[in-house]
């Protein structure tokens, strides 16, 4: 692989936008090099600073032979097209959440990449790379507050897009604390269950908030609240309880203002700001393993698929009220 990293960026939305400002003016040694919007507006307009090639779609900008790696940052239902056609030409891809909107097209994923014969492909799963996390994770793993036995999680969006369907508050939200919850405990979610406690005023036509109850398979017991129009912020809790102690994440704002008898300090206001250093960090570390020419060091089609079995589950839980079973296939050897 070559010492500079040639990247084509397929979807220039907000997350599109954020991450070709951190490979080119954060991160050193990568050149964004292509860019492909069904937006051709959008695209020009972000191609043109970074004297990038447009292209018409997004299997053109894969194709291209000055493309080495590709970043995925179009809607969830697009990702299983892009992601495909760059296993079809060996080319390293960094996909965003989620994987695919299905366990099918999640597997169909899987398959593709094991016929390949080796990984090619990461999601972006951020947490896994935040700081306040992977301190959780470490303490934790220190057997410092004991065998832990519950997890409380909270997901405060101020807002969020207009096209948010009622099942977008699982695949696109939850989601996230579903692939947390995976990596922190090293255990698989066999069971989830969704709660409706009474809908907020701000909730628009989605059911909001949510209680989601993830059961795992050895036996911790994980809540995760999620609110999609909470207006004061984003917010982004956690707190594990252990036999013998708690660890949990506090409030990331640098700064606390004392001043006439209140103490306050600053929420981020989405999830640029929160997660800000971790999205830096897994695309510093995503680039170090396409240049080294090594498997993608961060979350795998393998985990983007099992995110995707519980979130199908979670989805039939929020229709029905049902607890949901969940089941994951057998794990091919090159994810082990
Ligand atoms: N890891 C994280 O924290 C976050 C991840 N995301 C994920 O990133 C993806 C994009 O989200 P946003 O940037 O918020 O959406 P957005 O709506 O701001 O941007 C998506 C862009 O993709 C373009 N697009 C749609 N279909 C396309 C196609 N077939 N080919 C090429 N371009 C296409 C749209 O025209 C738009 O410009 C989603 O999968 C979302 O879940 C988004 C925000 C944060
Ligand atoms: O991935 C993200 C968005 O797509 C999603 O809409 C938000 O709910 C999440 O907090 C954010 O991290």
């Amino acid at each position: 692989m070559r010492a500079v990293l040639r990247v084509g960026v397929i979807g220039a939305g907000l997350i599109g936008r954020d991450h070709i400002r951190r490979l080119t003016t954060v991160l050193a040694g990568i050149d964004v090099v292509a860019v492909a919007d069904v937006d051709a507006f959008v695209a020009a307009q972000v191609a043109a600073p970074l004297g990038a090639t447009v292209h018409p779609n997004g299997l053109a900008l894969i194709a291209a032979d000055e493309v080495d790696a590709v970043l995925v940052c179009s809607w969830g239902g697009t990702h299983e097209e892009y992601v495909l056609a760059a296993i079809a030409a060996g080319k390293p891809v960094f996909c965003e959440k989620p994987l695919a909107t299905t366990r099918e097209a999640c597997l169909r994923i899987v398959a593709a990449e094991v016929a390949h014969g080796r990984r090619l492909v990461q999601v972006g799963y951020m947490r896994r790379y935040d700081a306040a996390y992977r301190a959780l994770k470490q303490v934790l793993d220190s057997g410092v507050i004991g065998a832990p036995l519950m997890m409380h999680c909270a997901h405060r969006n101020a807002g969020v897009p207009a096209f948010y369907e009622p099942e977008n508050t699982i695949t696109d939200t939850a989601v996230h604390e579903i692939d947390m919850v995976r990596w922190m405990f090293g255990a698989e979610i066999v069971a989830v269950r969704v709660l409706r406690p009474r809908v907020s005023r701000n909730a628009g036509s989605l059911p909001d908030p949510l209680l989601l109850v993830l059961e795992l398979a050895n036996e911790v017991l994980v809540d995760v609240e999620i609110s999609v129009n909470v207006r004061y912020g984003y917010d982004i809790r956690g707190e594990i309880l252990g036999e013998d102690g708690t660890v949990s994440l506090e409030n990331p704002g640098l700064i606390a203002v004392r001043h006439a008898g209140r103490l306050a300090g600053p929420v981020p206001g989405d999830w640029r700001d929160r997660f800000a250093t971790a999205y830096d960090v897994e695309l510093r570390e995503w680039a170090d393993s396409v240049i080294g020419g090594g498997p993608p060091a961060g979350p795998g089609s393998w985990d983007g698929y099992a995110a995707a079995v519980v979130s199908d589950a979670a989805v039939r839980a929020l229709r029905t009220g049902d607890r949901v079973a969940v089941t994951v296939d057998e794990r091919p050897a090159i994810y082990s």
